[in-house]
């Protein structure tokens, strides 16, 4: 891979697209072209909103991009890969898709095909996102430092192995569901006790920024809990509800249906 500025295709336009898009828009490193499945309304949004090139098909550009994002339903790749391979010839093909690693790509894909599996999640969209990403058999170092490139424009990157993306899927890259849904709960007891939704997102938001930062200061999480919950104090009685509901188990649960659904 030689010139400086790289051309990305995104197959894809929907969430998970824009995020890494929003997220990557003001690297002059990167030209950006994105197409979809026909959703002109998307992809005009798509457009204004990131200032990139919209395309209807991704033959019209695929000759001279280095790098195609599959953003697409991992249940669509099939298709589209068998389509792709008959104009395959130096590209980097990156998938985001959950279960889609680059065993499977590399067996839908000429030999020699450099491919790549990301796993970011929607904090693309602030530059935050915890992406886990690993790379085929084909790919030298420098489509690993394209990829690392692309990655620092969304926020940490951790490579591993592709078992492992499979194992972490619910971590990172679901897991965020988890804590926005925790975070709904604690918004809506807040403006049950009088304050606007407005000041209670910041204080929820507040919060879970401040308990993150702990976090990230190498206390594990359950030294950080037990000093929140003074002994006997309110915080113990909360947790103690956790423990007879069996928090943990649901996690855990929840994390296994996110693996079941995976593999389908
Ligand atoms: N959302 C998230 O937090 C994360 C998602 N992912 C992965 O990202 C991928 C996309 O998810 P998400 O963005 O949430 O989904 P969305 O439904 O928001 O977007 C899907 C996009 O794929 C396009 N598409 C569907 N079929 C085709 C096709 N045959 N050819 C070209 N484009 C097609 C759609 O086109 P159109 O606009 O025309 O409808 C749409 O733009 C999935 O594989 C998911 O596993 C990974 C990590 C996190
Ligand atoms: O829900 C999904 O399938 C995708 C993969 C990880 C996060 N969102």
């Amino acid at each position: 891979m030689s010139s400086t500025i790289k051309r990305i295709l995104f197959i894809g336009a929907g969430r998970m697209a824009q995020a890494i898009i929003s997220g990557l828009k003001n690297q002059s490193d990167f030209q950006i072209s994105v197409t979809n499945n026909g959703n002109d309304q998307r992809l005009n949004y798509v457009r204004d909103t990131f200032d990139v090139e919209v395309i209807e098909s991704w033959r019209e550009e695929i000759e001279t991009t280095d790098v195609v994002v599959l953003a697409m339903p991992p249940e669509v790749h099939d298709s589209l890969l068998n389509e792709l391979a008959k104009f395959i010839d130096k590209h980097l093909i990156v998938t985001v898709a959950a279960g889609i690693g680059p065993t499977y790509l590399e067996e839908s894909l000429p030999d020699g095909t450099p491919v790549a599996w990301m796993m970011p999640n929607t904090a693309a969209q602030v530059g935050q996102s915890m992406t886990l990403y690993t790379c085929g058999k084909h790919t030298d170092s420098s489509h690993e430092e394209l990829l690392q490139k692309m990655l620092s424009g969304i926020g940490s990157y951790e490579k591993v192995t592709e078992e492992q993306i499979h194992e972490l899927t619910p971590i990172t890259g679901s897991a965020p569901a988890f804590i926005y849904k925790m975070a709904e709960a604690l918004v809506n007891n807040a403006v049950d006790s009088g304050i606007s939704e407005q000041q209670a997102r910041k204080l929820v938001s507040e919060m879970i920024g401040g308990a993150a930062s702990m976090l990230k200061n190498g206390e594990s999480p359950k030294e950080l809990a037990e000093q929140v919950a003074s002994p006997g104090g309110v915080t113990a009685a909360g947790l103690k509800v956790f423990d007879e509901n069996n928090f943990e188990s649901l996690i855990n649960n929840a994390i296994k249906a996110c693996h079941q659904r995976a593999e389908k």
